[in-house]
């Protein structure tokens, strides 16, 4: 546990700046179900909307007010009283509630977007916090695009804020202008000259649109003695969006020699706040995005390899599983050496009489490697299998489909495994899910589909539909295919043929597998 002095305080913006992404709009379910998760990572304040900005979002920062109780949830308000008692109305079920209320300082906001003299700017500032008051003791006050203000008008706001009571002072770069040794000294100076800085804990809101928001911020708390960062999952917000959270978190984390500050932030908790993030936004996750991008522990050169398989340290400043992946991974690939190649076939649990049939194989890796950009599992099978290939066990006979426009698709498919017939059938989300459900129906791989592509393999309407499918279970990856002229045929041929390759890894690493069908 850390002592207030040192703890730094994560305030979490993915449903308020996370949703000014254009194209990121949430509903009020999918913004409950992040808020809910976010609680469970652990993080100190969730910034759970907008109040004022429309009945919708109101409604959803007073359902979420009713169901978070360990982090604080959080409204935003211009300083203004109806968007204050808007914010104040929507967290009242929150034992733990912030008003954020913010104005902008820079002359250039002032005079061009507000049409306000600093005066001015400044009694609306504390006549937000005076009401806000009414509805909490917790309220956060921002001075927006302060990276371009005057420190001495600054000085003056932030004085007047916390002395009508604001508890939390936030200093936003809010157009990501700033440069990283520059903010945090300015984020210093501000507190040096603000006379009752010691009243309030002290924030910092990088946006990213010169890429330097984590460095912004960090430097913000290092430099200018900030105590609580902004930040979004994925690093979600407006325009380029902002300081992550993930790489935020776990900067400070892996680095705590020398910031020695504490977060209580459930990190194995990251990959799973991440992935529903992108998955309800729709937004992907870039590979090499740090800590959550899917190549962020993954190596796919010889070199590293080897030194990994040696000792994990030498390539990997964090471990994959604290920040919620199941493993670092092995990517084979042109680049590979012997030692991964090694690994890897051990892993599989192919048998092997001696080096020289590994260098052997390794020789015709290397090849394929040339030919081929990414290398399957089922790849490095079919360089051992090719002197003893084994028929399909599992293959397809037939498949009928029910699909209307308003109704939900049902799918029935017939297929042999290991000699039994086997038919399935399901519903589905669409023709496709119905077909690989009606598949599981049986089969019951429990395999995640990770891929599902379809290419024509001719021109014209009678193209013959090639399928590829990915599947994943237990830590192993193949890839089916399936070609038909009926794509959901070629979908059920692919995902059939996926199921083969699983089930001779399985036969390989157990040869007392059962092929006994399952009931
Ligand atoms: C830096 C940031 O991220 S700030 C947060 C940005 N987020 C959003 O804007 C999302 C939610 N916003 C909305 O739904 C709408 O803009 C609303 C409901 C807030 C306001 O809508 P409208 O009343 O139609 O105003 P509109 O958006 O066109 O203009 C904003 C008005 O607020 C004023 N304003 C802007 N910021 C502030 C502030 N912090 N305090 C007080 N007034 C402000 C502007 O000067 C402008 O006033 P004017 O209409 O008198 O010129
Ligand atoms: C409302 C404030 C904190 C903001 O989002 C910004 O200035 O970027
Ligand atoms: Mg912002």
């Amino acid at each position: 546990m850390t002592t207030a002095r040192d703890k730094l305080f994560i305030f979490d913006t993915t449903l308020r700046d996370g949703e000014q992404s254009p194209g990121a709009s949430m509903s009020p379910q999918d913004k409950l179900r992040i808020a809910k998760q976010l609680e469970f990572l652990g993080v100190d304040v969730i910034e759970a909307g907008f109040a004022a900005a429309s009945p919708g979002d109101f409604e959803s920062i007073c359902a979420i007010s009713k169901v978070i109780r360990n982090s604080t949830v959080c409204s935003l308000a211009r300083a203004n009283p109806s968007d204050v008692r808007k914010a104040g109305e929507a967290i009242a079920a929150a034992p733990r509630r912030r008003i954020h209320t913010f104005i902008a300082t820079s002359p250039l906001h002032m005079e061009k977007k507000l049409n306000m003299t600093p005066e001015q700017v400044i009694s609306r500032a504390v006549e937000a916090i005076c009401i806000a008051k009414e509805y909490t003791d917790d309220i956060e006050f921002s001075c927006e695009d302060a990276s371009r203000s005057q420190p001495e008008f600054l000085y003056r706001i932030i004085e007047a804020a916390i002395r009508e009571g604001a508890t939390t002072i936030n200093i936003p770069d809010t157009v990501g202008y700033a440069v990283p040794s520059e903010f945090g000294a300015f984020v210093r100076d501000l507190r040096e000259h603000v006379y009752n800085s010691d009243q309030a804990v002290w924030s910092v809101h990088c946006h990213n649109d010169l890429g330097l928001a984590v460095a912004n911020s960090l430097s913000g708390v290092i430099h200018g003695g900030a105590r609580q960062i902004e930040c979004s999952i994925n690093g979600l917000g407006e325009r380029a969006g902002n300081c992550a959270l993930e790489e935020v978190v776990m900067a400070v984390k892996t680095r705590n020699d020398f910031f020695k500050l504490g977060v209580d932030i459930n990190t194995r908790q990251l990959v799973p706040t991440s992935k529903l993030v992108s998955s309800v936004t729709g937004f992907p996750i870039q590979p090499n995005k740090a800590v959550v991008g899917s190549n962020a522990f993954s190596h796919a050169s010889g070199i590293h390899q080897d030194g990994v398989i040696k000792h994990r340290e030498t390539y990997e400043i964090m471990t994959a599983e604290d920040v919620g992946w199941t493993s670092n991974r092995m990517v084979l690939g042109k680049l590979s050496g012997r030692s991964a190649f090694r690994q890897r076939v051990r892993e599989l649990g192919i048998p092997t009489k001696s080096e020289a049939e590994i260098d052997d194989a390794f020789a015709r890796f290397k090849d394929l490697a040339d030919r081929k950009v990414q290398i399957f599992d089922e790849d490095i099978q079919s360089l051992f299998d090719a002197k003893n290939i084994q028929p399909q066990e599992i293959s397809f006979v037939s498949l009928k489909q029910e699909s209307q426009t308003g109704k939900t698709p049902v799918a029935e498919v017939t297929y042999m495994d290991h000699g039994e017939q086997r038919v399935g059938r399901a519903e589905g989300n669409g023709p496709v899910d119905a077909t690989f459900q009606a598949i599981e129906s049986c089969a019951k791989s429990g395999a995640e589909l990770l891929l599902f592509s379809i290419n024509a393999l001719t021109k014209g309407a009678e193209a013959q539909g090639e399928v590829t499918v990915r599947l994943s279970v237990g830590g192993r990856v193949v890839n089916g295919n399936g070609s038909d002229p009926d794509v959901l045929a070629a979908s059920a041929k692919a995902y059939l043929d996926a199921l083969n390759k699983l089930a001779k890894v399985e036969e390989r690493k157990n040869p007392q597998f059962d092929h006994e069908p399952t009931p």
